[in-house]
Order: structure tokens, then C-alpha cells, then sequence
């Protein structure tokens, strides 16, 4: 239940803010004096999801309880009822964490907008809590799996990074790779494994949003930007920041980007407020940073600045030896999935697996495993599934068509096409990201390769689809 805290001496406008929360299903507290609040803050240890207060209340200031509440542990989202602020009183509350000011007397459409910001926050911070207790179990450096020595190595590297506060991390590699995995190990195996990990992919998100979606707007910044706006950055504080696809942010943004790590703070569009944070950066990339910074491509200062440490995971055919302790794992969670009992890898099959490319690297040995254990009808691994045959071992395309379809110009496990739609079938054959890929492939060929054109019969941008083109190796395709 979403729970709120009024904190205001005037009867009148605590009453009638009380029935209107109430009205509204919020379960409302009301304390006409800071006393009041602080016995049930801080003594009962109360945490509301938003608190409404005043600024002056007759024993004391709300800023200085703020900052009691903030020394306490408490994070309820902070908004104060007063549009007198002085800019040291602004300043102060910004850097506590308070989310606004409302004048008096309340405009309550500005209330409204404001409320629903405060509760998006509370939300995303109660799903942090969660995510940090199952995130701790979920991602140690052994989630990395493999026993060769690049693996080692890597998760080597992992524990060392956990146990000291590094600002910033760079991940490259291959498509694949485990980057998101390892971001995520890194966060919650380090010493910020209880704040927030916030991760942004800067190649799915359209370059004129980017810069509102890391560091937040204010009301009015820019045509239709209603109330305010926290950026991922200020979501991040206290945690990690995980840029993925980098490379792909504009250029005048890697700057405001630099600017904000360099000095732990920046403005929101359309602000004027410095907002500080204290976040760890990890990037990551599967291009060349360096040599994209020596083109002109990439801000150098930037790639200084986020290279310190600087972590390349293997790709996959560096380390097959690892791929039978992948395989097995892998068969533990797709069993649970879907009730199977796959349990056996014919030293055939590994043989197999062993001599593959893997394009795709263990994402794409994840959907191959998916799909034979979902297809599976016995203990043992079906070899009929795996889509990797003497043809197209170590130059098949990223993902393999199953024997009986070979054809790589067709989409690989679409029915027969209807010229005005695509049939793609739902009997677990083919995976997410399979389904996907044919999407993207079969509308790239309906319009002669043309990206502009597959944009707009998706209904995506360009720098969505340029990303997902890169991702399942259709390059070629468009720029042939
Ligand atoms: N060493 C590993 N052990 C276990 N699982 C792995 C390993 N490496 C990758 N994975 C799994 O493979 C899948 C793909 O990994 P991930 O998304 O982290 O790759 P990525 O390098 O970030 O890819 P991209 O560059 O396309 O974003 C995930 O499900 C991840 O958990």
C-alpha cells in the first residue's frame, strides 16, 4: 500500500491534504509538529514511500529533519511545502535528496504531477531492495562459468574489482560475451551491492532522448516534458550505472557524460540545480574504444577517463573448453523451465559444439541448449536441434537453421510467408531472440535492404534497429 507522511501545523490545508491522499487509497499519516514525525520516523522507525512537509513548523526546520531522517537511513521520497526556499535552503535540500518545493498556496495539478514522480521513485527504490537481496544470490564472480584460463582470469579479475572502490569500469568484447553479466556481478559483489543497479543500453534509445533519460529534465525543458524528471543518473546514486553500447552515444553527449563523472554531478535539462551523486560507471562496448577515440569517433578524454580498469571477456571460441560446463549448467535451468530431464551430452555433440564458431558466443549457445532440452524427449541431448552441421560449422551465421532448413536467404524457422505478415511458430522451436532476428531479416528483405525503410515498417528508430542488426550479424545483409 502506498503510504504517505504529512507533516504540516496548519490544520486546514493537513486535514484537507489528509482526505485527498485518502480518497485516493494512500494510507496517511498526519503529524502537526516535528516531534510528532520524529517519533514515528525515528523511534517506530516508520518508512513512508513520500513525505508531504512544511518548512518552518513550530519546533523546528523540515530541512533540518530531513537531514536527521537521511543520517537515520530513511529514504522516503522528500517533497516540502514551501516556495520560499532561499537557494542555500534549495541547494541543501537537493543535495539531501529532496525531490521539490510547492509553493503555497498548493497548486494541486503541480501536486499531482509531482506525487506521481515521488511514487515512480518510491517504487523503483522498493524494487531495488528487492532486487539487491536476490541480485547478491543470483551474481558472484562464480556465475562467471569456465575453467579454462581466460575464464579463471576473468573471474579472477571480478573478485579483485569487488573488494575496492573503482569509479569506473570498461567491459569490451564480443556480442554475447557476458558484458550485462559481468556488470552485474561487479555491482552486486561489490561494495555497492545494496544500491541501485541501473543499467541504460545508449544504442535502444533515440539520441534526442538520451540526454533527458540520463540526467532527467525539468517541467517544460522541451515540448512535452510534463513534470519533472530523474534522470538514471540520479536513479543510480548510490550504485552502479551501466552504459551498454557506448560508442553508440552521441558525441556532444559523451561530453556532458565526462563532465558528470569527472565531477560526481551535473544539471537536469532545463535545470539550474546542481545535483550530486556518487554512482560507479561501468561502460561497455563490443567495439574498438580505443581505436574509435584514435578516429575521431569516440571522445578520447572520455576512453581515458573510463579505461582505467579495463576488462575484455573472451569470446567464446577462445575458450571452448568451457562450453561442456556452460552446456550442463544451462541444462539445470532449462530442465526447471520446462520440466525436461536432459541430463547427458554425447561427447559427439560437445565435439560438435567444440568446433562451432559462435558468432553469437554464449548467448547464442544459451538459445541453442534452449531450444534442443525444450525439444528434447529424453535424457540425452538431441543433436536434430542444435542447428550446427559439418556445413555451416565455424562460418554458420549467428543462428543456425535446424537441419531440415538450411537455407540462410529464408527467414531460418518462419512458416511459409504470407506476403503481407510473417507466421512464426509458438511449439518452442525457435527463441525470443530467434523470432527476432527473422523479423528483422524478412523486413529487411521485403524492403531491398533499405534501414529507412525497415524503421518505419517496424515502427522503431534507426539506432534500435542499427543495434539489433549489429547484434544478430545481419551487417552484411545492408551492407552488401
Ligand atoms: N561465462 C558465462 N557464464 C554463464 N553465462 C554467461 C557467461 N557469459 C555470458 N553468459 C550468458 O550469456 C547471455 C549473454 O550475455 P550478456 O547479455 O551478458 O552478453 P553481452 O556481452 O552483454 O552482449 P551484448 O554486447 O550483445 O549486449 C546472458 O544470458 C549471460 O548470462
Amino acid at each position: 500500500m502506498r503510504t504517505i507522511t504529512i507533516i504540516e501545523d496548519e490544520k486546514l490545508l493537513g486535514s484537507e491534504l489528509k482526505r485527498r491522499f485518502e480518497r485516493e487509497g494512500w494510507s496517511v499519516t498526519l503529524s502537526p509538529t516535528l516531534a510528532d514525525a520524529r517519533r514515528l520516523m525515528l523511534e517506530l522507525d516508520f518508512s513512508p514511500s513520500v513525505v508531504l512537509s512544511d518548512m518552518n513548523l513550530p519546533d523546528g526546520n523540515g530541512l533540518d529533519f530531513l537531514e536527521e531522517v537521511r543520517a537515520h537511513g530513511g529514504r522516503s521520497e522528500w517533497i516540502f511545502l514551501s516556495g520560499y526556499g532561499s537557494r542555500q535552503d534549495i541547494a541543501r535540500a537537493a543535495k539531501l535528496g529532496a525531490l521539490d518545493f510547492l509553493a503555497k498556496p498548493l497548486d494541486y495539478h503541480k501536486l499531482d504531477l509531482t506525487i506521481a514522480t515521488a511514487t515512480r521513485g518510491a517504487r523503483a527504490r522498493q524494487r531495488m531492495t528487492d532486487t539487491a537481496r536476490s541480485g547478491a544470490q543470483k551474481y558472484s564472480p562464480d556465475s562467471f562459468i569456465g575453467q579454462s584460463p581466460a575464464a579463471t582470469q576473468v573471474r579472477t579479475m571480478l573478485g579483485q574489482l569487488a573488494t575496492v572502490p573503482v569509479t569506473s569500469i570498461l567491459l569490451g568484447g564480443e556480442t554475447g560475451t557476458g558484458k550485462g553479466l559481468v556488470a552485474k556481478i561487479l555491482h552486486y559483489s561489490g561494495q555497492r551491492a545494496e544500491g541501485p543497479f541501473v543499467d541504460l543500453n545508449c544504442a535502444a534509445i533515440p539520441r534526442d532522448m538520451l540526454e533527458s533519460e540520463l540526467f532527467g529534465h525539468e517541467p517544460g525543458a522541451f515540448t512535452g516534458a510534463k513534470g519533472r524528471h530523474r534522470g538514471l543518473m540520479e536513479q543510480a546514486d548510490g550504485g552502479t550505472l551501466f552504459l551498454d553500447e557506448i560508442g553508440e552515444m552521441d558525441i556532444g553527449l559523451q561530453s556532458k557524460l565526462l563532465k558528470a563523472i569527472e565531477e560526481q554531478s551535473f544539471r537536469r535539462v532545463g535545470g539550474e540545480e546542481t545535483i550530486s551523486v556518487d554512482i560507479q560507471l561501468i561502460a561497455a562496448s563490443n567495439r574498438d574504444l580505443r581505436a574509435a577515440s584514435d578516429q575521431g569517433d569516440f571522445r578520447r578524454d572520455l576512453y581515458h577517463r573510463i579505461s582505467v580498469f579495463e576488462l575484455r571477456l573472451p569470446s567464446l571460441r577462445e575458450r571452448t573448453g568451457d562450453i561442456a560446463a556452460i552446456v550442463t549448467t544451462l541444462f539445470g535451468e532449462f530442465n526447471a523451465r520446462s520440466g525436461k530431464q536432459v541430463s547427458i551430452l554425447p561427447p559427439a555433440i560437445l565435439e560438435t559444439l567444440q568446433s562451432y564458431s559462435w558468432p553469437g558466443n554464449v548467448r547464442e549457445l544459451r538459445n541453442v541448449i534452449e531450444r534442443s532440452v525444450m525439444l528434447a524427449t529424453g535424457p540425452k541431448l538431441p543433436r536434430e536441434w542444435l542447428g550446427i552441421t559439418p556445413d555451416n560449422v565455424a562460418t554458420s551465421p549467428s543462428t543456425p537453421a535446424p537441419q531440415h532448413q538450411q537455407s540462410n536467404a529464408a527467414p531460418p524457422q518462419a512458416m511459409p510467408n504470407d506476403p503481407a505478415g510473417l507466421t512464426l511458430p509458438l511449439d518452442g522451436s525457435m527463441t525470443l531472440d530467434d523470432m527476432e532476428e527473422c523479423i528483422i531479416r524478412t523486413v529487411l528483405e521485403r524492403h531491398d535492404f533499405n534501414v529507412m525503410a525497415a524503421v518505419r515498417a517496424l515502427g522503431t528508430t534507426r539506432e534500435t534497429l542499427r543495434y539489433r542488426i549489429r547484434k544478430y550479424g545481419l551487417e552484411a545483409l545492408v551492407n552488401a
